[in-house]
């Protein structure tokens, strides 16, 4: 029989702790589970080992030692961040070792480098749970899907932020205090910023981005806005007027026809947006995240599940690493010659400019309580050919009123351009709140 693949663990906190345990229970799982052996496994601070029978000598503070290791064939990288992670997997890579890893930050800024390097190796870099946590996303991107044009890819793609503004919605929960909660469940990053900024969910449509379209884009330039600052107020309207709010990340395909070797113009942004009640997306809640693919034939296709958390995470980690293993087993890697596992670019792609982006518009204004500002509001958007769904106002305060407006789709340009000049009115005291609609 021949020797188990050995398994080089970098980092034992919640994800690496998820991993460990279904390796070491390998009983009722698939046979190639048996045959995969942790052989070394580092973290900062050996003191912190949670409850697991783990040897001490597997053990190291020092992660070098585990990607140097010669009886380490696939590098399992769940220590996030940028560095050491980046060095590490290259590192890994240039020995001739495969590498899993659920790291979305250091794949959406240093994915392609990291694919160049994992082809010249011949060696696989595989990332199941760097998006949509125990969601498989990535390998039908690279592979099910195959056949299909991309047009668009919506998602939740962010387990605390979707689980915040669910309990916020359906409880009324504080938002710290629910922070707090997801990142005692273990499923905030750790610097949980990145989750309620929405830097984490645009990584991850950054990494979807490539797999739809063919490209890279440029993660630095993605338009991201969190959830920090939205208001209960906000939530509560799109709640009265038929809608539901979450973080929605989205990557669209803005041309059909293309020229040969013209760069593919694509609308890509991370924002708190209304989904209209009933919308597949809008019942997706707690730690669920969700992703609806748009392509031509297949039409609408959503992959749901659990977003984030130990389990569901170490599960799209461990098929990652039981998939290189079985072609191990099967006497070796083949990684150059097989495009759809190591998922390499194909095409070029660009951000298109905001202002040629359509999107339907929720703006909520606080005006003087004066008769005749509502149409005042109605023709400056008609006169920018803003057409308006719908106009309603809530009594702020007995001087104040709030009238939240949506519009139909217009391109975001001609919409700044009207917010600009309602500004200007007389009777407006604040432009409150301006988020996208489905
Ligand atoms: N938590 C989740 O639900 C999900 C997480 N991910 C991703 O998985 C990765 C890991 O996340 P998670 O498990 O939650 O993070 P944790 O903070 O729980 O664990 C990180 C682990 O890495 C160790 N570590 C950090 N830096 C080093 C280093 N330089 N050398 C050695 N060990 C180090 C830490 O050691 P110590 O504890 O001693 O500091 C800890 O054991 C991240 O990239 C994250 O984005 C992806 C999907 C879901
Ligand atoms: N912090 C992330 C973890 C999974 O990617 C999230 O909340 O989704």
């Amino acid at each position: 029989m021949t020797k188990n693949i050995g398994i080089g663990l970098l980092g034992l906190g919640t994800v690496g702790t998820g991993v460990a345990q279904i390796i070491n229970s390998p009983e009722g799982r698939h046979p190639l589970t048996s045959r995969v052996e942790l052989k070394r496994i580092a973290l900062r601070d050996s003191k912190k080992i949670r409850a697991l029978s783990i040897p001490n000598k597997l053990i190291t503070e020092d992660a070098w030692e585990v990607v140097e290791d010669p009886d380490v064939e696939i590098v399992v990288e769940v220590i996030g961040g940028l560095e050491p992670a980046r060095s590490l997997i290259l590192k890994a890579i240039k020995s001739g070792k495969s590498v899993v890893t659920a790291n979305k930050a250091v794949i959406a800024r240093h994915g392609e480098e990291i694919a160049e390097a994992a082809i010249s190796s011949g060696v696989y870099v595989l990332i199941e749970a760097a998006v949509g946590g125990g969601i498989p996303i990535i390998e039908p991107l690279k592979q099910s899907l195959g056949g299909n044009i991309i047009q668009k890819v919506t998602g939740i793609v962010n387990g605390t932020t979707n689980y915040i503004l669910t309990r916020m919605a359906k409880e009324g929960a504080d938002y710290e205090a629910v922070l707090k909660e997801a990142q005692s469940l273990g499923y905030a990053e750790s610097d949980p910023m990145a989750d309620v900024e929405g830097l984490d969910a645009a990584d991850k449509i950054s990494i979807l981005s490539n797999l739809a379209f063919g490209g890279p884009i440029k993660r630095a330039s993605v338009p991201t806005k969190g959830i920090s600052t939205l208001q209960n107020r906000d939530v509560d309207y799109a709640n009265q007027l038929g809608y539901e709010v979450k973080l929605l990340a989205i990557a669209e395909r803005l041309a059909s026809n293309l020229e040969n070797n013209s760069s593919l113009p694509l609308a890509v942004r991370v924002e708190p947006t209304l989904l209209p009640t009933g919308h597949p997306l809008a019942e997706v809640n707690g730690v669920n995240n969700a992703i609806l693919v748009e392509g031509d034939p297949i039409g609408e296709v959503m992959f749901y599940g659990p977003g984030a958390g130990a389990g569901p995470t170490a599960s799209a980690v461990v098929a990652d690493i039981l998939n290189i293993a079985g072609i191990k087993l099967m006497g070796g890697e083949k990684t150059s010659l097989d495009p759809l596992l190591s998922a390499s670019s194909w095409r070029e792609c660009h951000l298109a400019k905001p202002k040629e982006i359509l999107q339907k518009n929720y703006v909520r204004l606080i005006a003087k309580d004066a008769p005749g500002v509502i149409g005042q509001i109605g023709k400056i958007f008609g006169s920018h050919n803003v057409s308006i769904q719908s106009i309603v106002q809530f009594d702020a305060s007995e001087e104040d009123a709030e009238i939240v407006v949506i519009t139909h789709k217009v391109f975001k340009g001609l919409l700044t351009d009207s917010l600009s000049e309602i500004q200007q009115l007389p009777e407006i005291k604040q432009i409150a709140a301006h988020l996208s609609c489905l």
